[in-house]
């Protein structure tokens, strides 16, 4: 299972590379990567295994942030109510961003990352609905509609494979600022 000594930290080019697109049928190494990938979100959204493990909890995981550049991504976006579905739960592999609204959408928190170790204060303004396209493990392809929570952390997640981290999205001069008609939320 992965470690907080195995995630990647910002420095580290690797999150800053394009990452290569994964090819199917997924390869022996690849359905493990996928695996560990949800492994660490699930781990880490359990409060105790999350301390006996010494996680930080996630809602997402690229690949990169593991060292390995591929375009494969977990997402779990846990259920609103104790116990029941999660909101989106999927390993998004070679995802595409095929329509995104002109709303822009962002977190009252601002967002945080894994691989940045430092709070960095902000808000980071999102598409706040998109149409994502992707490859699940199994070869299957999905296209899902997706809006505010998990419309950002999937954006979050795909922006790692593209190389680019949440506070590249932070508005130096005006971090708490956000573009007119922006829907905030937390
Ligand atoms: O890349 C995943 N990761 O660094 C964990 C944090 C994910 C995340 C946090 C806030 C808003 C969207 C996504
Ligand atoms: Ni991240």
């Amino acid at each position: 299972m992965f470690l907080m000594k195995d995630i990647t930290r910002d420095g580290n080019p690797v999150l800053r590379k394009r990452a290569a697109k994964v090819e199917f049928p997924l390869s022996a190494e690849d359905r493990e990567l996928a695996r560990q990938l949800m492994e660490y979100l699930e781990i880490s959204q359990d409060e105790e295994l999350c301390k006996k493990y010494g996680l930080r909890a996630g809602v997402g995981l690229a690949a990169p942030q593991v060292g390995v550049s591929k375009q494969m991504a977990s997402v779990l976006v846990p259920a609103e109510e104790e116990g029941g579905k999660p909101v989106f739960k999927d390993v998004i592999i070679n995802p595409v961003i095929v329509s995104e609204s002109v709303q822009y959408g962002a977190l009252t928190e601002g967002e945080g990352c894994l691989s940045v170790d430092e709070d960095v204060p902000g808000y980071v303004p999102r598409h706040d609905r998109i149409t994502l396209k992707y490859t699940d493990v199994d070869g299957n392809d999905h296209t899902v509609r997706l809006k505010h929570y998990p419309a950002i952390v999937c954006q979050h997640e795909i922006d790692h494979l593209k190389g680019i981290l949440f506070y590249d999205h932070i508005n130096k001069d005006a971090p708490f600022e956000a573009p007119e008609g922006t829907v905030m939320f937390s």
